[in-house]
């Protein structure tokens, strides 16, 4: 019997295991058992307030080959759940998006177009549409069409497609990751703490990335629209409500709302889309993106035991989660871990 522990019931925990578990089942290994530990599971995860849209953000200086590699895989599973009878549950949508910016660096390059569908540069004509009013003027864009898939749905979904598959689940904080690996019986340990990390293993690399953003009612909104200053605001649809972001404060564990940052984007976003001041407000929220100077994704041997560490996504978490995953699955077939199969 292989017995796997992952830590950890965000987006990136529930993916590992998963890739883990469908991967021996699917192989016909039946001795292998997955258990979900986690101090908070879905709808108390980082991920659960977020929009889940598909797109690189924040990942301070994570190889880029990697993040594109990491992230493709994302948008193909998303591809596929969109094109099953599941994408209505999972809460995958495909939407349309525009990005805009004062710095075509931010905005045109090979590494979103090969992803996402349809991506073209915008006119000048096209730009002057989003630049009536506006003081600094967008000099460039790029609209294309991505997935959303909002971990309040995806979460609950991939949750039960473990459990069906016969994954353990277990509430539970690790307090000491050296003596849980040392005296627990499980032979892999998958680390996907996100910013818990930090405490857990004295990581002085990670930090807090505050996001605060508004939820509003607003049913004529499908189109994603995120202004890429570094100032910006964004608007983003999910099924039945619509996210206006947003902040992204580094080294801030501040979790309540701040009524200043709540002007900033209830401002910022109607000045982007004028009709949102029709819109219902309906609940802020704030939540610590798992910051780190670079993503962590690595195996150490710990005696005869392996320990997988999967953590530091930043602002991608739900970008990169299902490519991080296939990298934990694939880190732990290569180094041969001794048990009965
Ligand atoms: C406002 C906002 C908007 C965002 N929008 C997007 C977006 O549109 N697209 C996108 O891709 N990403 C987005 N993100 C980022 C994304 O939400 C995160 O990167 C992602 O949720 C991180 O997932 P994770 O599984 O690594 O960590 P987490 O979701 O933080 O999960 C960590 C898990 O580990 C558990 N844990 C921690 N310590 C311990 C311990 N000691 N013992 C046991 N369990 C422990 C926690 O309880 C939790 O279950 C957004 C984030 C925010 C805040």
């Amino acid at each position: 019997m292989l017995r796997v522990a992952v830590i950890g019931a965000g987006v990136n925990g529930v993916a590992s295991a998963i890739k883990i578990l469908e991967h021996y089942q699917d192989e016909k290994k039946l001795n292998v058992q997955v258990t979900i530990l986690s101090e908070q599971f879905t709808p108390h995860t980082t991920g659960d307030g977020s929009a889940g849209l598909w797109g690189p953000f924040l990942l301070g200086g994570t190889d880029e080959s990697k993040v594109h590699k990491w992230s493709r895989d994302m948008h193909l599973f998303l591809e596929q759940i969109w094109l099953s009878e599941d994408a209505g549950e999972a809460g995958v949508c495909l939407v349309p998006c525009v990005r805009l910016s004062s710095d075509p660096s931010v905005i045109v390059g090979d590494f979103w177009r090969d992803i996402v569908y349809g991506a073209v540069e915008l006119t000048a004509e096209q730009l002057e549409v989003y630049n009536k009013g506006r003081d600094v003027k967008f000099t460039c864009g790029m609209s294309f069409v991505t997935y959303t898939s909002e971990p309040i749905k995806l979460l609950p979904y991939l949750m039960k497609r473990f459990v069906r598959r016969g994954g353990q689940v277990e509430q539970r904080k690790i307090t000491d990751l050296e003596s849980f690996v040392r005296e627990s019986s499980y032979d892999v340990i998958v680390n996907c703490t996100g910013l818990g990390s930090r405490q857990l293993l004295n990581d002085d690399d990670v930090y807090s990335v505050r996001g605060q953003v508004s939820r509003v009612r607003a049913n004529w909104v499908f189109t994603a629209i995120l202004d890429e200053s570094d100032d910006g605001n964004y608007i983003i649809p999910n099924t039945e409500s619509v996210v206006l972001g947003g902040t992204h404060q580094e080294r801030d564990y501040n979790t309540n709302v701040c009524a200043k940052d709540k002007r900033f984007i209830i401002d910022g976003c109607r000045s982007l889309l004028p009709g949102l001041k029709h819109s219902e407000h309906l609940f802020d929220w704030v939540g610590l993106r798992p910051g780190r100077v670079q993503l962590r994704l690595e195996a150490e041997r710990r005696g005869n035991k392996l320990l997988i560490h999967n953590y530091g996504h930043g602002g991608s978490g739900v970008t990169l989660c299902w490519g991080c995953a296939d990298d934990v699955l694939n880190l732990l077939l290569a180094a041969k871990v001794k048990a009965k199969l």
